[in-house]
């Protein structure tokens, strides 16, 4: 706790029930199997126990746990349980009641020793986390081994790891060698145990205790490469790492009545965007806090079909004549602008693929390829807009049909050598007409959307080579662009 203790978010900012159960339904029908609550601390919101029973309705999810700091399992744990709650992880730096009131600025030392000796006879084997710092607890390091002598618990070694605000210093880091020096020369014995595959921790053992030791090595040893954790905040960004500092917020998503698909979308891209590992550690030294990506408003995003409505709203006024006099399939026969009407053709599988390029210069390139530009996450936001984009292509191009689209993906590459986002969309769907103009609607979207993003960077962005790549179904057979 530091010194100038904590500012709590205003309530309206945090995810209410509703929204949790909402967002953990989608992320579970994604695939998530568990889910944690962490901090913060989980239990002080009031609620928490009606939150790991509703959670637990979710039939495919296997585990819910919490992180806690302990100070309140005494009066809580029983119900928690009742609750359905699965697993119980509880931090606690010290084993001297002192020391714990100098960090904490509390005390409560006790209680926490009671929790943990409560969630064991209650069938839990508590996981005990402890980071580990330089010239504060190290002392303390074989005091932590014996506590596992008797108690059926896992007590686990966390390297202290540099985030804002917690005073960094690199002398502060004991690392996993150094640790593990220490207990084998007191136990020599002490032996390694088999890992899951997504483990955060190295497990070890002094062989005849009851509990067990494990190592969180984030930071010597990091284990991105097995990583499969995302992360959402009690605000409701999305995070894909904890180390990440970009987010996005799937409350202003859900709040604007953003659809589930368009959730999941926006879900699935960041995951995409997931990187094979943490920054370096430069990279992480006094980072400003994190970029939030805001969704954008659905009333601001269509802002652009707004103003062609509005443009279009006297339909008389527009008039369109073909350079040969023919009559043209967009006017009808007083030259007022109207729709081919499709209800005589037959219903086919149609598809379109279109491409654009972005030229974004140097800077934004390598801006974008470290994923960090101030407003979010580029490749992710601007194939999010493209899908969205699509779907209201009738909204946009005034004579275009309103048609059921049945998929549509947009892919974001970012081409470095040539300092060009490519963007490329494909759509699908079995109707009456074609969504080449929805394919070609999404890509032009998805660019602006690059260059929105990118324009507080420099304005020297170049949208060009719009086109479409390929088309088929239909009764004009298929297009293959050479
Ligand atoms: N680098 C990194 N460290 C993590 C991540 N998740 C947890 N940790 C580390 O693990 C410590 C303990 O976190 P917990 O809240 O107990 O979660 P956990 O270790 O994921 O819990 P289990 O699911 O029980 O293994 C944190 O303080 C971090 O040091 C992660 O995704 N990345
Ligand atoms: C941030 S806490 C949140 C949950 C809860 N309030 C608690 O105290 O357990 C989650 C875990 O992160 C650990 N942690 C906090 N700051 C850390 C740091 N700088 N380096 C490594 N782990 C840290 C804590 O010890 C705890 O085990
Ligand atoms: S990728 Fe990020 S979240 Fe995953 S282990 Fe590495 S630092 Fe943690």
């Amino acid at each position: 706790m530091p010194a100038e203790g904590v500012t709590l978010q205003p309530k309206n900012n945090l995810l209410t029930n509703d929204e949790i159960y909402y967002l953990a339904r989608i992320f579970v029908e994604q695939g998530v199997r568990k889910i944690r609550l962490t901090g913060g601390e989980p239990t002080v919101r009031r609620d928490i126990v009606d939150i790991i029973a509703k959670l637990k309705e979710l039939p495919k999810l296997e585990n819910v746990g919490i992180t806690t700091n302990g100070l309140v399992l005494t009066r809580l744990l029983v119900p928690l349980q009742r609750a359905g709650l699965d697993a119980l992880n509880i931090s606690l730096d010290t084993l001297r009641p002192q020391r714990f009131e100098e960090i904490t600025r509390r005390k409560g030392w006790e209680r926490v020793i009671a929790g943990i000796d409560l969630a064991i006879q209650l069938g839990y084997k508590p996981k005990v986390n402890c980071v580990l710092m330089k010239n504060f607890n190290e002392d303390e390091i074989c005091d932590f081994i014996e506590f596992t002598r008797d108690r059926n618990v896992d007590v686990r070694f966390i390297e202290y790891m540099p985030f804002m605000g917690n005073k960094w210093q690199t002398d502060k880091l004991l690392s996993f060698n150094e640790t593990l020096k220490i207990i084998r020369e007191k136990w020599p014995e002490f032996e390694a145990l088999p890992n899951g595959p997504n483990d955060t921790s190295k497990a070890y053992k002094v062989p005849g205790y009851k509990g067990q030791v494990g190592f969180i090595t984030s930071m010597t040893e990091h284990f991105c490469g097995s990583c499969n954790r995302l992360r959402l905040t009690a605000d409701g960004n999305l995070k894909v790492c904890l180390f990440g500092n970009k987010e996005i917020s799937l409350r202003d998503a859900l709040r604007s009545k953003c659809s589930e698909d368009d959730l999941v979308a926006l879900i699935s891209a960041a995951v995409k965007r997931k990187k094979k590992q943490h920054a370096g550690r430069h990279q992480i030294f006094n980072k400003p806090p994190t970029d939030i990506f805001k969704f954008p408003k659905l009333n601001n995003f269509i802002t652009p079909a707004y103003v062609l409505s509005r443009y279009f709203a006297k339909p008389q006024q527009i008039r369109i004549y073909s350079s040969n006099g023919k009559q043209l399939t967009h006017i009808d026969k007083t030259g007022k602008a109207s729709m081919v009407d499709v209800s005589e053709k037959p219903n086919t599988t149609r598809t379109a693929i279109a491409r654009a390029n972005i030229y974004v210069g140097s800077e934004v390139a390598q801006l974008i390829h470290s994923n960090n530009l101030k407003k979010g996450d580029v490749l992710s936001v601007s194939q999010l807009a493209g899908i969205m984009a699509a779907k209201k292509t009738s909204d946009l191009i005034p004579l275009c049909h309103n048609i059921t689209i049945s998929s549509v993906k947009v892919n974001a590459v970012l081409d470095l050598d040539n300092e060009m986002v490519t963007l490329e969309a494909s759509v699908r769907c079995t109707g009456q007409t074609g969504v080449e103009m929805e394919a070609l609607t999404a890509v032009s979207v998805a660019a602006l959307t690059v260059y929105d993003m990118c324009k507080a960077v420099t304005h020297d962005m170049i949208i060009k080579d719009i086109h479409l790549v390929s088309k088929s179904g239909g009764q004009r057979g298929d297009f293959q662009r050479k």
